[in-house]
């Protein structure tokens, strides 16, 4: 029998390194399937045992195992600090837009390394259609569950290097900047998705209040903890509700196809004046053009 298709990639966060309810399929390239027979890619981002600080998570090889494997849409999930009264620890986000504070360390773009450029648009850093299913996906998915669970979406998300959390002076800034979470972990990956041609989305979880309210004491480990396993159980519940449907989505291509095609324009080196070793190593990332 033939590898079913794995359309949709998941990338678990902070306190998800599993999902429920899957038969695994494969352990080199994670597969698994859920009881519909869906099958989906589950990566964790910081490893299974949370091994990785954000800053060394192997983004380019997490992105390139599931453009090789055939994911089309990545729906990746992330524990967040909240810098907005209304968005509390425990709430969901579907953000539609990324500040970068990332200090430049981390590998971030699959053109690295090679001589030949190419500027992907990054206007709209996820994905527009593909945020639109899952808004109306986990909105009705939170609803079921019957938790006091708010979905806010067209937030603003900020992205810091870390490991260590934000001062109060920083975590103000942000606010001043519009931002309305933070995490570490958003970028590259997102980048990254953009030029592998990848749909990609983000569900972030609020955790903690970061370090804005003069009143409370600054956020902490023990803090992030206290949310941290009730909103991955509820990731699991909402991945498990809304997959089929997602699935269906992709299939019908009104989910994907911004995606696809994206990169066209992005090269600007001139086919001959590429290396050939850095064509092969490309050809893995995007054979759609270095093929
Ligand atoms: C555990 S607190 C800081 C940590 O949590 C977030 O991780 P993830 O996005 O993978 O859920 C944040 O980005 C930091 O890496
Ligand atoms: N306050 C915070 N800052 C950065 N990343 C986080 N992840 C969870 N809470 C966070």
């Amino acid at each position: 029998m033939s590898d079913p298709k794995v359309l949709i990639g998941v990338i678990g966060g902070s306190g998800l390194y599993h999902l429920n309810n899957l038969t695994l399929v494969k352990e080199v390239s994670p597969q698994t399937s859920l009881p519909s027979g869906t099958h989906v890619a589950f990566v964790a981002r910081h490893g299974a045992h949370h091994t990785y600080l954000p800053s060394d998570v192997p983004s380019r090889a997490n992105i390139a195992a599931l453009k090789s494997i055939g994911v089309q849409a990545i729906v990746a999930f992330s524990a967040v600090g909240s810098l907005r009264e209304e968005i509390r620890p425990g709430d969901f986000i579907i953000p539609g837009q990324i500040i970068d504070r990332t200090k430049g360390i981390r590998p971030a773009s699959f053109f690295e390394g090679t001589r030949i450029v190419a500027h992907a648009m990054f206007g709209d850093p996820f994905d527009d259609p593909l945020r639109g299913v899952l808004q109306t996906l986990v909105k009705a998915a939170l609803e079921k569950t019957g938790r006091d669970v708010r979905l806010h979406t067209d937030k603003t998300v900020v992205c810091m290097e870390g490991p260590q959390f934000s001062t109060r002076a920083e975590s103000e800034m942000y606010r001043m900047w519009g931002g309305d979470i933070i995490n570490m972990s958003v970028l590259p990956e997102a980048k990254l998705a953009r030029e592998a041609e990848l749909s990609y989305a983000l569900i972030a979880t609020a955790t903690d209040y970061d370090s804005w309210r003069v009143s409370e004491e600054p956020v902490t480990v023990a803090e992030v903890i206290k949310t941290l396993t009730t909103n991955a159980e509820t990731s699991r519940t909402v991945t498990e509700t809304i997959i089929e449907e997602l699935q269906a989505a992709i299939l019908k291509a009104d989910v994907v196809r911004s995606a696809k095609g994206s990169m066209q324009y992005s090269l600007i080196s001139r086919r001959d004046y590429w290396p050939e070793e850095d064509r092969k190593k490309l050809e893995y990332i995007l054979p759609e053009y270095f093929a």
